[in-house]
């Protein structure tokens, strides 16, 4: 197999620390990207939009395998934007990687997919996709996923792989730090939703990128690995509100003190979400409690990664404790006064 690979969405925040990591290893890689915001070389980039096959086709030439981790935004609530991007774009990447003789595919897709809003502790990949996904993201990675790991086809030549990764975090997230840091300075940072034990998975991007690539160099056709989904974890479960608190006071903030119950937060956010619903053709505004990010904030969801420990030969590269001090030391600009 040839060292060229392709990255859909690798201008993105996990999407270019995957590139930067394939590089080191000694790939060639054509990104593809709605926009491009970096130039690398070794890295060949081709701008487009994945839901268009013949865009595709340029970016995926000798390439025998790909990574796909383009998504929007998951705070966006745009329905069709979800539809169209990650379930009709997912069968378009299928269908061209196939017509271009791609060999392995490496979706991204997300340990949400059997998230409900309610408890999971030590969650395997043998439970049941959520039946009620909490929101457009979720309900179009559920379909996503169904899609690529029912496109694995040993006959053909085609092999698939999904990692579940969780709560990803580190330099250049555009999501995590800084809505955290943005809700700190407009002063909504000083509540705990619930009791504040609930323990949450947080992976820092190095162990997600390892995760991908370890998947995508197993993937063999006599391998455990084919059509078969993995949690990528930093495998050290952590109170949600103590992982907030600590990036928060690293970038010189005050960590939240004061407790709120779980149901009213949600109640509250339930209600606004369908206000701002309403209200869409007069007023447009974007609540910062989401019910998904109430219901993430306030649940216990961390997952088992036994069995990308067993197929893939998986271990955390990066420990909680460094990643989040690496993480804090990126945002110099998001620091208290600056
Ligand atoms: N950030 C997180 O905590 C988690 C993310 N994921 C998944 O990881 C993947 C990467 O996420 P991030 O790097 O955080 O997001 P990101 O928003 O930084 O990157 C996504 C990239 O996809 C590109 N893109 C979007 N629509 C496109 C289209 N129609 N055609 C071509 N490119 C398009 C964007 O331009 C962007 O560069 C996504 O699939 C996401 O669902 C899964 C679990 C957790
Ligand atoms: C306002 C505060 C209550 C919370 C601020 C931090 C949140 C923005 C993040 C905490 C957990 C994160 C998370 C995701 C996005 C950012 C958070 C909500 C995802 C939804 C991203 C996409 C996924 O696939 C799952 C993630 C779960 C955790």
């Amino acid at each position: 197999m040839n060292k060229r690979c392709a990255v859909i969405g690798g201008s993105g925040f996990l999407g270019r620390h995957l590139v930067e990591k394939l590089l080191d290893r000694g790939y060639s890689v054509s990104v593809f990207d709605i926009r491009q915001i970096y130039v690398l070389p070794g890295v060949t980039f081709h701008q487009g939009d994945l839901c268009d096959r013949q865009a595709l086709l340029p970016a995926l030439k000798d390439v025998s395998l790909v990574f796909h981790c383009a998504s929007p935004a998951p705070a966006s609530d745009d329905r069709g934007l979800f539809e169209r991007v990650n379930i009709q774009g997912t069968r378009t990447v299928i269908q061209a990687c196939i017509e271009a003789g791609v060999q392995k595919m490496v979706l991204t897709s997300s340990a949400s997919v059997v998230f409900e809003g309610t408890d999971i502790k030590n969650g395997r990949e043998d439970l049941p996709y959520a039946k009620k996904p909490i929101d457009y993201y979720t309900e179009t990675k559920i379909e996503q996923e169904k899609l690529v790991l029912e496109a694995c086809d040993k006959e053909k030549g085609f092999l698939t792989v999904a990692i579940r990764p969780h709560g990803i975090f580190g330099p250049r997230d555009p999501q995590l730090v800084p809505i955290l840091v943005d809700t700190a300075r407009r002063g909504k940072m000083k509540f705990i939703i619930g009791d504040g034990t609930n323990l949450v998975d947080f992976t820092f991007v190095e162990n997600v990128v390892h995760g991908h690539i370890l998947a995508a160099e197993r993937l063999r056709p006599d391998s455990p690995a084919c059509g078969k989904a993995y949690h990528i974890t930093n495998d050290e479960p952590v109170r949600f509100w103590d992982f907030m608190s600590e990036v928060l006071v690293g970038l010189g903030y005050a960590a939240p003190r004061y407790h709120l119950p779980y149901f009213l937060v949600y109640g509250l956010a339930l209600l606004l979400w369908l206000l701002a619903l309403i209200l869409r053709p007069l007023v447009s505004f974007k609540p910062t409690f989401t019910p998904m990010r109430v219901a993430l904030a306030g649940t216990h969801h961390y997952y088992c990664c036994d069995r990308a420990k067993q197929d893939l030969g998986y271990k955390p590269v990066v420990g909680l404790k460094d990643g989040i001090t690496r993480t804090v030391q990126s945002y110099p600009h998001l620091r208290k006064g600056a």
